[in-house]
């Protein structure tokens, strides 16, 4: 039986995320706090990587935060790029600094992430907040996690006591958003990877099925139960010649045949992208406001 799903507008949220936190800021200046200020560091021309750091100096526009962009070609060496960090880390007015991953091969995102000063790290990608996703006076959250829970919490999604099944391992998005559903949310979760067997066996049991594997169109109709809420966070850019731009994105989703079993699902674009965008200015804003309290006392 084919029914619509509630789709899950991550860009609708988004925006009106950015809203109130417009509204915070206009407070916080007439009051006489500083403006949060976001930087963000792009190594080399990747296209993709070039869109989605566009994307969130534009919500730092839109909603009156400073920003810095700093853009180096793909050869600078691992050494320059820490000094950059450095630089950043001790520059008392900025907040928030994001490293757009990937990098190039010659350097380690886990050392230079690992560099960035805990409480400017609003991707929430350093080993610090990291462990501290199971605190209960968590640091700042990874962002794309975060933005899934707002998204779901905004939808009044229940969560406790549903199966959720993540299919996605990685540091930044499967295993901080499986460790979230569990310890915080209470869901019951499994984990899949690339080394799960018969995948469709896990995906089928889900109440919440969210996926984050960056394989085009892995997750069909059929491996969906009926009245599943599907999030998708995959992103690929798939070439094509049929419009301006040479390429379409496509998620991790088979969306039509998932969308005619699901109760709610996420579309590719506008679902978790804006959502993590969202997240990204709550940690900048989190941490300006926790920076000013440090500097008063
Ligand atoms: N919308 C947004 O805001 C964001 C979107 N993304 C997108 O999400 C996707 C995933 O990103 P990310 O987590 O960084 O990617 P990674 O490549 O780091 O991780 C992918 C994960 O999926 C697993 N995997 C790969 N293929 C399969 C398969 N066939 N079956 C089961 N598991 C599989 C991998 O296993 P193994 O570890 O063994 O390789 C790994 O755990 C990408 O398309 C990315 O562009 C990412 C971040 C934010
Ligand atoms: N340090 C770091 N932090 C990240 O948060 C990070 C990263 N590295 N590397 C790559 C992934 C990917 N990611 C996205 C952000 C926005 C959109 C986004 O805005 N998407 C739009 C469409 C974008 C388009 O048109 O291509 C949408 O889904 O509607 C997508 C993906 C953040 N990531």
């Amino acid at each position: 039986m084919s029914h619509s799903p509630t789709i899950l507008d991550g860009k609708k949220i988004a925006d009106q995320i950015k809203d109130e936190i417009s509204e915070e800021v206009k407070k916080l200046v007439a009051s006489g706090g500083k403006t949060p200020h976001l930087a963000a560091i792009l190594v080399g021309d990747d296209g993709a990587s070039q869109t989605y750091v566009s994307n969130k100096i534009k919500a730092c526009k839109r909603v009156g935060f400073e920003y810095t962009l700093l853009n180096f070609p793909e050869t600078i060496s691992e050494s320059k790029l820490m000094a950059e960090i450095e630089r950043i880390n001790a520059d008392d007015d900025i907040d928030g600094l994001i490293v757009q991953l990937p990098l190039p091969q010659h350097i380690s995102s886990a050392e230079v992430t690992e560099r960035i000063r805990p409480d400017k790290d609003v991707d929430g990608f350093t080993n610090l907040n990291y462990g501290k996703i199971t605190s209960k006076n968590p640091g700042l959250m990874p962002a794309t996690p975060y933005g899934i829970l707002e998204l779901l919490k905004r939808y009044d999604i229940e969560i406790k006591g549903k199966h959720c099944v993540m299919v996605g391992n990685s540091r930044t998005v499967g295993a901080p958003m499986s460790i979230i559903m569990s310890y915080h949310e209470y869901a019951t979760v499994t984990t899949c990877h690339i080394h799960t067997q018969h995948l469709e066996k896990h995906t089928q049991q889900a109440d919440i099925l969210i996926v984050a594997t960056g394989k085009p169109g892995l997750i069909k109709g059929d491996m969906v139960k009926e009245g599943a809420v599907v999030v998708d966070v995959g992103i690929t850019r798939i070439d094509t010649d049929q419009n301006e731009r040479g390429y379409y994105l496509k998620g991790d989703v088979e969306f039509d045949e998932v969308a005619a079993k699901a109760s709610h699902i996420t579309p590719v674009p506008g679902g978790v992208g804006p959502m993590t965008i969202a997240s990204l200015l709550l940690n900048t804003l989190k941490a300006s406001k926790k920076r000013a309290l440090k500097r008063k006392s």
